[in-house]
């Protein structure tokens, strides 16, 4: 089977919708509406056609399709610079200590402190993969796709690049960190709120965010118990970022409290590695590898094998490229 990561395109509309309704909920950046994902693949279609070196709050759409089938598989976005029509929103965990020298006693409490910092960075999200494809490094495969993009458009993205995992939802599809925090000022249930996000943006959250630091002692116990931690689903997820050179620097979503992970664009890993060779001839063989090509529009990424100069026939056929052509190969 052949696969290749390229550009979304209007007709991606479908199978991208029935993904999204695949997603169970909390996934802010996939909602399961038509006319909010078409806004998105506008967006997309503006920044892929915007051939310039600078720096803009825009949204690159990417697909993972089969090439054997024709489906669209899979999904993965970019938001080359996140807070700079809106502002940002994170909560970050800060320590405040206290001291009684009359007591003999010194207090540390964790606050939570409502901030714009990660403002001027990158985002990468939006990753889903169709459950009927999660085997054969396929996730890892529009993960590392985005870092490649990334690399090969550099003067596009920022210096650091944040990713915001899912937090712990519970069986009736609650938050008890939203319940226990913002939930008491918005008068919706978590659901509603991510919903309303996903489709209006987050005017609403300056409007309405409490603006004061919280205590977390003061939180419901089962609202501290969840917070900077991965719904179970982004478990496998958070293990790939930090495998990727991304921590978790008590960033955490002011929603549901999942963690945000951060690093550095050049530190990363796929970003670090990656290099750029011509190609010189087409052979079976050699090491497994993530390869890439195109700009903009035309970039694509697949999973093939590359040699001294060569990659396998498959590859070369599902980039679209032959001798002479430059590609960026990562090892897998
Ligand atoms: N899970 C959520 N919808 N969280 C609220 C959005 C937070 C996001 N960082 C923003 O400022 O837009």
């Amino acid at each position: 089977m052949s696969y290749v990561i390229r550009a979304a395109r209007d007709s991606d509309l479908q199978p991208l919708y029935e993904m999204a309704k695949l997603t169970g909920g909390g996934f802010t950046n996939l909602p399961p509406e038509k006319p909010a994902l078409r806004a998105k693949l506008e967006r997309s279609h503006a920044a892929f056609d915007r051939d310039a070196d600078t720096i803009e709050d825009e949204l690159f759409v990417l697909v993972l399709e089969n090439l054997d089938t024709g489906e669209v598989r899979g999904t993965c976005q970019i938001f080359p610079h996140v807070g700079q029509r809106w502002p940002f929103y994170s909560y970050r965990i800060g320590t405040i200590t206290k001291r009684s020298e009359e007591l003999g006693r010194t207090f540390s409490a964790e606050i939570l402190n409502l901030v714009n910092d990660l403002g001027g960075a990158s985002e990468v999200g939006g990753l889903f993969l169709h459950p009927g494809e999660r085997a054969g490094g396929l996730g890892l495969l529009l993960a590392r796709a985005r870092y490649l993009f990334i690399r090969n458009h550099r003067s596009r993205f920022g210096d650091r690049v944040l990713a915001e995992l899912r937090g712990i939802i519970d069986e009736a599809g609650g938050s008890p960190f939203w319940d226990g925090v913002a939930g008491r000022f918005f008068g919706m249930n978590f659901q509603e709120a991510d919903q309303f996000n996903a489709v209006h943006g987050n005017q609403f959250i300056a409007d309405l965010m409490p603006k004061h630091p919280v205590y977390i002692a003061m939180l419901s116990e089962s609202a501290r118990s969840v917070i900077g931690l991965p719904h179970p689903s982004g478990r496998a997820a958070m293990r790939m970022l930090e495998n990727e050179g991304f921590a978790y620097e008590k960033y955490v979503d002011i929603f549901d409290g999942g963690p945000t992970m951060t690093a550095r664009t050049d530190q990363v890993k796929t970003v670090r590695e990656a290099r750029d060779f011509e190609l010189t001839g087409v052979a079976e063989g050699g090491v497994p590898s993530l390869i890439a090509t195109g700009r903009l529009r035309d970039f694509r990424v697949t999973l093939g094998e590359v040699g001294d100069g060569t990659i396998d026939p498959a590859s070369a056929a599902a980039l679209g490229v032959g001798v002479g052509d430059v590609l960026t190969e990562v090892e897998r």
